[in-house]
């Protein structure tokens, strides 16, 4: 019984050794299960438990109740050394999933942690810099995967954070030479409006920082969306209602398509959420039929029990890819990536090493 908790189901082989790239990995919507076990009993006193982490197999939740979840982890997720932690799990378990390239988001929080002891306390800075330690240790014990950091803006919080947030990600990008490189903007989609944050965003661009946004996550966004399409961001995250056949309209995918902005596209999340009604009718079919760059993510691989293999064949299955349709979904992605090229020709090159292993 324990293990259903787990995860809902292992992927097969070839979906576990394919080397993949994960774009759209929220830090605090990763932590696994046994991570959870770990906070949980550090954190006795919140009365947390399981089934308030995580959605698992079978069910859903409606997009609403996941942001409550997140704010569950928030609790448990509070001090530095859980910081530390979480973020250190989570870019192992990506990295034992055959994840070889890893673009983690996270939003900066402070806290206060009144009652405990000063050393405690978090500012935002002291947080970006605490995953950057977890990010620089796994490097140093030899994990084989390359992680980057990109600041995420709550759409909740408004203009003002979200400018204190580009500055911060300013600064870090020139501190950790390129290892944070860019910003997302996320959060509970009902909340807040996107014309507020079009300064901060379009500061970010300007000192060469890449944006990776949420958009049309939920229906009847398409003022927004056209507004955040005209910067352009670099990557889209989910654009599950931009199409014409869902409510969204033609001109909005025209943008898309003449900028050529890839999309991060989450299955298991959208059917979870509640997005998508199942997983045939996922808009990848959409954008992949067209030709359009489509990459396969898990956005909250802990609080959707996935993982990326999952994700792949869930893909496969789903819309019918072989095997060699899937090596190249996966190593297309390797081109959508924020790191500069020096990086992206080391992937390809992995890519090339391990693929006659993979089709013998
Ligand atoms: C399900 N679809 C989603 N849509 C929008 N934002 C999401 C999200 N999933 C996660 N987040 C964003 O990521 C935060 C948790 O990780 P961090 O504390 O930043 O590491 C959430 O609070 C939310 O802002
Ligand atoms: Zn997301």
């Amino acid at each position: 019984a324990l293990f259903n908790f787990v995860m809902d189901n292992e992927a097969d082989v070839f979906y576990r050794e394919l080397p993949k790239v994960e774009l759209h990995a929220h830090l605090n919507g990763s932590v696994s299960f046994q991570t959870i076990e770990k906070l949980i009993s550090r954190k006795p006193h919140l009365n947390i438990e399981h089934g308030m982490t995580a959605i698992g197999k079978g069910q859903r939740r409606t997009l609403d109740e996941c942001f409550q979840v997140f704010k569950v982890i928030h609790q448990l997720v509070d001090t530095e050394e859980d910081i530390l932690m979480v973020a250190t799990d989570v870019i192992k378990e990506f990295a034992a999933d055959g994840v070889k390239y890893l673009e983690l988001r996270s939003t900066p929080r402070e806290e206060e942690n009144t009652g405990k002891d000063v050393n405690m306390e978090i500012d935002k800075k002291k947080y970006v810099e605490t995953v950057i330690k977890a990010i620089r240790q796994c490097k140093s014990e030899g994990v084989d995967i390359d992680v980057r950091f990109l600041l995420a803006i709550d759409r909740r919080n408004g203009t003002e954070v979200a400018m204190e947030t580009v500055k911060l990600a300013e600064e870090f990008m020139l501190s950790t030479d390129g290892l944070v490189v860019g910003l997302d903007l996320s959060g509970d989609p009902t909340v807040g409006h996107g014309k507020d944050l079009l300064p901060a965003l379009q500061r970010a661009k300007n000192c060469g920082l890449k944006l990776s946004l949420h958009l049309s996550e939920v229906p009847s966004q398409l003022e927004e969306s056209d507004l955040l399409l005209n910067l352009p961001p670099d990557r889209i995250g989910h654009g599950t209602f931009l199409h014409p056949e869902v409510g969204g309209s033609q001109s909005l995918v025209d943008k898309v398509v003449q900028n050529n902005i890839p999309l991060e596209l989450c299955l298991t999340s959208n059917v979870k959420g509640q997005t998508v009604s199942c997983y045939s009718k996922h808009h990848f079919n959409y954008w992949y039929q067209m030709g359009h760059p489509c990459v396969i993510c898990t956005d909250d691989k802990g609080v959707f029990s996935t993982d990326l293999s999952q994700e792949y064949q869930l893909a496969a299955s789903t819309f019918g890819l072989s095997h060699e349709a899937v090596w190249k979904l996966s190593q297309q992605a390797i081109d959508y990536i924020f790191a500069p090229d020096t990086v992206k020709q080391q992937l390809k090159q992995k890519w090339i090493d391990i693929q006659p292993q993979m089709f013998k």
